[in-house]
């Protein structure tokens, strides 16, 4: 029912060429499974992977927007630019935009207001730290963050979003949360989203995110409430990302 995602982060890495090489290398993979593939280059990447991508099926993302149309906000990537580019999925609140970059649940919810009404898709991103894990407000904290981000969206439009659950210990650090677990956090992300959306939350589709890779991406793809991967380290080796992609095997 919820159409599985398979996207790729690949957060400061590629330049402009070496995209270019990526991106032939995973136009040649042969989709086994039913997943929609994405990849989300650098912003300064992102004119190279659209023209190579041009009449394929692999989506583009970016990794960030702001929010304002634009104006004097040096540095900054507005999202008429994305559009240009034919870019159709935005990573928000990455906990690394988060943690190093100030991104709050203010700024994050002001984002994923202005990519829905423009008619990209967020790809908004929630987790919890180890302290966070290790005192048991995992779910306290992933749901306040969702329902913090999706405040003020429009019922009509909450299905156009797509939660990943990233806990902030798994990623880089080749710690996965084990499948039942993610899959029990992102259930309890869904009844989040159900408390303000009802049945809509159904469609939402939560990926899980933090070393997911070509080892264990089959046994996570097989929980029920995990409909995709937000994929880093491994998003950036063709051969591996293929594996994740065919995640039946
Ligand atoms: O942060 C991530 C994706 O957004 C996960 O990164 P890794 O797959 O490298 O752990």
């Amino acid at each position: 029912m919820r159409k599985p995602m398979i996207a790729g982060n690949w957060k400061m890495n590629k330049t402009p060429a070496e995209t270019v090489a990526l991106v032939e290398d995973l136009k040649k993979i042969q989709v086994r499974t039913k997943a929609e593939v994405v990849v989300c280059p650098m912003t300064v990447s992102l004119f190279a992977a659209a023209t190579q991508l041009k009449g394929t099926d692999i989506k583009l993302g970016a990794q960030n927007v702001h929010f304002e149309d634009k104006g004097a906000f040096t540095g900054e990537c507005n999202i008429a630019s994305l559009k240009e580019l034919g870019v159709e999925y935005v990573i928000l609140g990455h906990s690394e935009r988060r943690q190093y970059f100030a991104e709050t649940d203010e700024t994050v919810n002001k984002k994923v207001l202005k990519v829905l009404a423009e008619g990209l898709k967020p790809i908004v991103c929630v987790g919890e730290s180890l302290q966070q894990k290790q005192t048991n407000i995992t779910n306290e904290v992933v749901c306040m963050q969702t329902k913090a981000a999706l405040c003020g969206v429009s019922p009509a439009k909450v299905t156009d979003v797509v939660i990943a659950y990233e806990p902030i210990w798994a990623i880089g650090t080749g710690m996965t949360a084990t499948a039942t677990d993610a899959n029990r956090t992102i259930a309890a992300i869904r009844a989040a989203i159900r408390e303000l959306f009802g049945d809509a939350a159904d469609q939402v589709r939560i990926l899980y995110g933090g070393s997911m890779n070509d080892k264990n991406a089959t046994e996570l793809m097989s929980q029920p409430e995990i409909d995709g991967g937000l994929i880093g380290g491994a998003s950036l080796v063709a051969e591996k990302f293929e594996k994740v992609i065919n995640y039946h095997g």
